[in-house]
């Protein structure tokens, strides 16, 4: 593909909408070639842990994450490259063995909490969004998705959420909105909010 794939990266809390916004405008994008990749893809493989250990894997602080992988991917696509996603399955807290097979589309949206705190990583994309959604509210929706959606229970959630989550918020993400190009309030239903990030992306792939 000759055409320069514009990558745009989604960043926020746990829970704080990412995912709602990145497939928001990929419905607002119908016609074109629109893909996200969410970060938590590249979680390091844990394949040589048991289940009892990888439970107490620290998921919110940048060493759990292959982000040599992540930024290996970010350049590839903008050579105009495939590349094969690692997909994850948080119920078994790992890799599974297969991967998705991603085309350098026009736009590529990455969503993931810790996407800002590498420079490198920041670096690589176009665009930087942050969802600046308050924490309470981020809790409530992330206990009703994982207990869901993510194999889990309302203890594990909440006890996860003080030792890890709710800290590595504080120390790691949400210092890294700094480096935002725009910060969202409301989350991924802003609509205001979309249809300038439309107007902006429209911009750089014409
Ligand atoms: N503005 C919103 N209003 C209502 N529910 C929302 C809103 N944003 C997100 N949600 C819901 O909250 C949950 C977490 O949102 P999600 O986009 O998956 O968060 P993230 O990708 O940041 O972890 C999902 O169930 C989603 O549908
Ligand atoms: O095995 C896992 C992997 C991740 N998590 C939690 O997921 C969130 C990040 O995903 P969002 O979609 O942005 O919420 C992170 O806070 C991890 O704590 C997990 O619990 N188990």
């Amino acid at each position: 593909m000759s055409q320069k794939t514009i990558l745009v990266g989604v960043a926020g809390a746990s829970a704080s909408g990412k995912s709602l916004l990145a497939e928001t405008l990929i419905k607002e994008f119908a016609s074109e070639h629109v893909c996200m990749i969410s970060e938590d893809s590249y979680y390091k493989d844990q394949t040589h842990l048991t289940m009892d250990e990888r439970v107490k894997t620290n998921y919110d602080h940048p060493e759990s994450m292959d982000h040599d992988l992540l930024l290996e991917h970010l350049k590839m696509l903008k050579n105009g490259e495939s590349i094969e996603v690692p997909e994850y399955d948080y119920s078994d807290h790992n890799r599974t063995k297969n991967t998705r097979h991603v085309e350098p589309a026009k736009v590529i949206i990455f969503e993931g909490i810790l996407l800002f705190v590498n420079p490198a990583i920041r670096e690589a994309f176009d665009l930087r969004f942050y969802m600046d959604t308050p924490l309470d509210i981020c809790l409530t929706r992330r206990l009703q998705r994982d207990i869901v959606s993510r194999g889990r229970d309302m203890d594990s959630v909440i006890s996860q959420y003080m030792a890890t989550v709710r800290p590595m918020f504080m120390q790691f993400i949400e210092p890294s909105r700094q480096h935002a190009d725009l910060i969202i309030p409301r989350g991924g239903k802003n609509q205001i909010a979309i249809d300038l990030i439309k107007t902006k992306i429209h911009s750089l792939v014409n």
